[in-house]
């Protein structure tokens, strides 16, 4: 188990170097060395997303993460009208929508709502098996549930292809990219594509839900990010992309979120492919690493009084340094370090930025008038999810979404 991250490089640097990298930059990780085995099998899908998902690729997706965001904005606004207090299903279809559209070009609702689920009761698998410690067993419900994962969104695509149809996204990119008829290709595509739809939908799903939470509980915060954002962007519009680096403290929200709550703790397990010494001790070949990402994030000399959700310790200040960014420990580790993460933080900071212009998130009320507590409790198992809980999302101005909804206009380019 790594807890820390000093013992090899130096630690406060601007980056720092990260033993717990350089541990697992001679490991696999479970997940691959469960599910593919095959080195082959391995080295192709972290080609294929690194290709796909790099930072200078981005753009592609924002027309359907505009889209995404509307939709949930629109969920948001007539649940709440409804009284509705529970919100988990707008986010998990947010964060689902987005994937399955990038990974299968599959748009339509009705599809989406449907793998959503499958994604759903995959995780339910995941959690009650859950965390580490038997490897191996840990894994298998998910194992189970892995082949309707992967193949219902295939098939569809397939049928899409089929009929002409079909829309750029990952998998028909490298469909096209492979040879006619090499169907040892195609079958390792549609294992990628499956396991990564799994992978990216659950987390984002956690980060925004974790993020929603800590603004529900720190209105100042909220307040802050309110008046950035007011100043910035203005109350005519939605924020966008092109906002992103204007906003600091409304990225320094999403930064202490991952770190405060990370989505996997314990990260991935990964496993030692050579004999290795760490500190005067021998590490054989085969040995398994868990990196204690939480224990690292919650570092009190990197992150004073961290159980505190405090955005502003990212802020950068003239003449101070700015602790470790907890991107480098919130994705993983080494070669197999989370290559959605730019994706992924593209999803949160949109819908992040979009629902902070939008409404003032406040605790729920019981029909006697008194106000609802929710609780910061975290489900078990790899990936960590809030536990349920209720809040209200209250429009900041009334009668000028539908206004405000018509300047998202990049949204007609889109298919
Ligand atoms: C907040 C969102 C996310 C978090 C916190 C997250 C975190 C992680 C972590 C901790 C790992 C394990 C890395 C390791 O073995 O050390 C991982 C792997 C992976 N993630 Fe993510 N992830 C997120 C979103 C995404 C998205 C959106 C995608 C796809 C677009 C994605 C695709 C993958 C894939 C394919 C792997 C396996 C990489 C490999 O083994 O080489 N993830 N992620």
């Amino acid at each position: 188990m790594a807890n820390s991250t000093c013992a090899r490089g130096s630690y406060g640097s601007s980056k720092p170097a990260n033993a717990t990298d350089d541990l697992l930059e001679k490991s696999i990780s479970y997940i691959e060395w469960t599910l593919w085995m095959g080195m082959e099998l391995r080295s192709f899908l972290r080609k294929m997303f690194h290709q796909y998902f790099q930072p200078r690729s981005l753009a592609k997706f924002h027309p359907f993460q505009r889209k995404a965001v509307l939709v949930l904005l629109d969920s948001l606004i007539n649940l709440s009208k409804d009284g509705e207090t529970e919100f988990k299903g707008p986010f998990q279809r947010y964060a689902g929508s987005v994937i399955l559209r990038a990974i299968y070009g599959i748009t339509t609702q009705e599809d989406q709502e449907h793998y959503v689920s499958l994604v759903n009761r995959a995780i339910l698998g995941i959690a009650q098996a859950g965390s580490h410690g038997n490897f191996l067993v840990d894994y298998l419900p998910f194992l189970k549930r892995v082949p309707s994962l992967r193949d219902e969104p295939w098939e569809k695509l397939q049928t899409s292809v089929a009929a002409g149809a079909a829309l750029d996204c990952l998998a028909t990119e490298n469909l096209n990219k492979a040879k006619k008829d090499d169907t040892q290709m195609e079958v390792m595509i549609r294992n990628c594509t499956g396991v990564a739809y799994l992978a990216a939908t659950d987390t984002t799903a956690s980060l925004l839900l974790s993020t929603v939470l800590s603004l529900l509980h720190n209105p100042d915060v909220q307040a802050r990010a309110q008046r950035e954002l007011d100043t910035v962007v203005g109350t005519s519009r939605l924020p966008d992309f092109g906002d992103r680096e204007n906003l600091p403290y409304l990225e320094a929200i999403l930064t202490e979120s991952l770190r405060i709550y990370p989505v996997l703790p314990l990260a991935v397990p990964h496993h030692s492919i050579e004999d290795d010494v760490y500190e005067g001790y021998f590490i054989p070949k085969g040995t398994t690493f868990v990196a204690n990402s939480w224990a690292i994030l919650h570092n009190k000399h990197a992150y004073p009084d961290p159980l505190k959700f405090n955005p502003e310790r990212f802020v950068q200040k003239e003449g101070e340094k700015l602790p470790p960014s907890p991107l480098l420990y919130a994705f993983g580790y080494g070669r197999r370090q989370c290559p959605g993460r730019p994706f992924a933080l593209d999803n949160a900071w949109l819908a992040i930025a979009c629902i902070l212009a939008t409404f003032n998130i406040k605790k729920a009320i019981n029909q006697d008038g008194t106000e609802i507590e929710a609780e910061i409790a975290y489900t078990k198992g790899m990936v960590s999810h809030p536990e349920d809980f209720k809040c209200r999302f209250v429009p900041r101005s009334t009668g000028a979404w539908e206004n405000i909804k018509l300047t998202f206009h990049h949204v007609e380019t889109e298919e």
